[in-house]
C-alpha cells in the first residue's frame, strides 16, 4: 500500500509543495528579466538597519546569481544630518529644506561616496567579487541642474542641490558587462558652474539611469507597503496603476510619496516597461517584487 497515501496529508510535505510551487511561479520572471538590466533605488530603512542592509546585498547578489543585471543607485540623507551633527557643523533650513552650502557638499560627497556607498559595496561583496561604487562625478556618468525647492507656493534657495539633467551610462555599462553590481552614488557635477558638485535627488538619479541603461524595471525601495488609492485605507493598496492613471493621483499624494512616485513615472515616460516602489522595512521585499506574479508592492506601467 504504500506509495499510495495521499501526499498532502504529511504537513512536511505540503510545506515542501508550497516551497516548490513558490520557486517555480518565478520561471516566467527569470525567462522575461534574464541578461536585463534592474535599477534599484537603495533609500529609507533598508538603508540605516543592519540586518535590512544584509538582507538587500544577499537580494542583489541572489538577482546577479539567477542572471538578472542589478544596478544599485543610493541617497543617504540620514547619514548625512548624523556626520554634520558629528562634525558640529551647524545647518540652516528654509521651509524644512537643510541649505547645502558648499562646507555641507564636502561632507554629503565624502558620506555618500567614502560611507553610504563603501558599505554597501563590503556587503555584497562578502558574498563574491561582485560590487564596485561609482559616484556620479565618475566617468561622466551624471551632470546635474540646480533646482530650488517650492516653499508656501514660492521658489526657494536651498544651495548646491538638484537633479540629473544627463545620463552617460557608458561606465555603468562596462561594470554590468564585466559582471558587477555597480553601486551608484547621487552626485553630479554641476552642468552650469564647473567644478562644482550637486547633491542630487537620487530617486530622480536612478529614473534617469534606468532610461539610460534601457533597464528592464526600475525598483524603488520606500518606507511604504506601496501606494494607496484611498489612504489612509489599507485595503486600498494599489497593485498595479498606469501612468495616465497615477498622472492624475499625483497632485494628491502625501508629499514624500510624490519623488517616489514621479522617479516611477519619468522611469516609464522614458521608455523603461515597468517600475515599481517596495517596502524596504520588509526584508527580501525586492525578490517578491521581481519572482511572483502579483508582486509586493505598487507597479507603475505605460497607458
Ligand atoms: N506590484 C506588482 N503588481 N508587481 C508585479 C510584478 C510582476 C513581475 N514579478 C515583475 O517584476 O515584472
Amino acid at each position: 500500500m504504500s506509495g499510495q497515501e495521499p501526499l498532502v496529508s504529511d504537513p512536511r510535505l505540503k510545506d515542501a509543495e508550497s516551497k516548490a510551487s513558490t520557486l517555480i511561479e518565478s520561471l516566467p520572471w527569470l525567462q522575461e528579466f534574464a541578461g536585463r538590466i534592474v535599477v534599484v533605488k537603495f533609500g529609507g530603512n533598508a538603508m540605516v538597519d543592519e540586518a535590512l542592509q544584509r538582507a538587500f546585498a544577499e537580494d542583489m547578489v541572489y538577482l546577479r546569481r539567477v542572471g538578472l543585471k542589478p544596478v544599485v543607485v543610493h541617497g543617504g540623507g540620514p547619514q548625512i544630518t548624523a556626520m554634520l551633527e558629528r562634525l558640529g557643523i551647524a545647518s540652516r533650513f528654509v521651509g524644512g529644506y537643510r541649505v547645502t552650502t558648499p562646507e555641507i557638499m564636502d561632507v554629503v560627497r565624502m558620506v555618500l561616496t567614502g560611507q553610504v556607498s563603501r558599505e554597501l559595496v563590503s556587503l555584497i561583496n562578502e558574498h563574491g567579487p561582485l560590487a564596485s561604487a561609482i559616484s556620479g562625478e565618475d566617468a561622466g556618468l551624471f551632470r546635474g541642474a540646480r533646482r530650488g525647492a517650492v516653499v508656501d507656493g514660492e521658489p526657494v534657495d536651498i544651495g548646491l542641490v538638484g537633479d540629473v539633467v544627463e545620463v552617460d551610462p557608458t561606465a555603468v555599462l562596462a561594470e554590468v558587462d564585466a559582471g558587477r553590481i555597480p553601486v551608484v552614488s547621487s552626485i553630479a557635477p554641476d552642468i552650469d558652474v564647473p567644478g562644482q558638485s550637486l547633491n542630487v535627488n537620487a530617486d530622480s538619479a536612478a529614473a534617469a539611469l534606468a532610461v539610460a541603461l534601457g533597464a528592464a524595471k526600475l525598483v524603488v525601495l520606500t518606507d511604504v507597503e506601496g501606494l494607496y488609492r484611498d489612504w489612509p485605507n489599507r485595503d486600498s493598496l494599489v497593485s498595479k496603476i498606469d501612468t495616465a492613471e497615477l498622472i492624475a493621483m499625483l497632485p494628491h499624494l502625501e508629499s514624500g510619496m510624490i519623488p517616489k512616485m514621479t522617479a516611477c513615472l519619468e522611469a516609464v515616460s522614458g521608455g523603461v516597461p515597468k517600475a515599481a516602489i517596495i517596502d524596504g522595512r520588509r526584508p527580501h521585499s525586492i525578490l517578491l517584487e521581481i519572482f511572483t506574479d502579483a508582486g509586493i508592492g505598487t507597479e507603475v506601467v505605460s497607458a
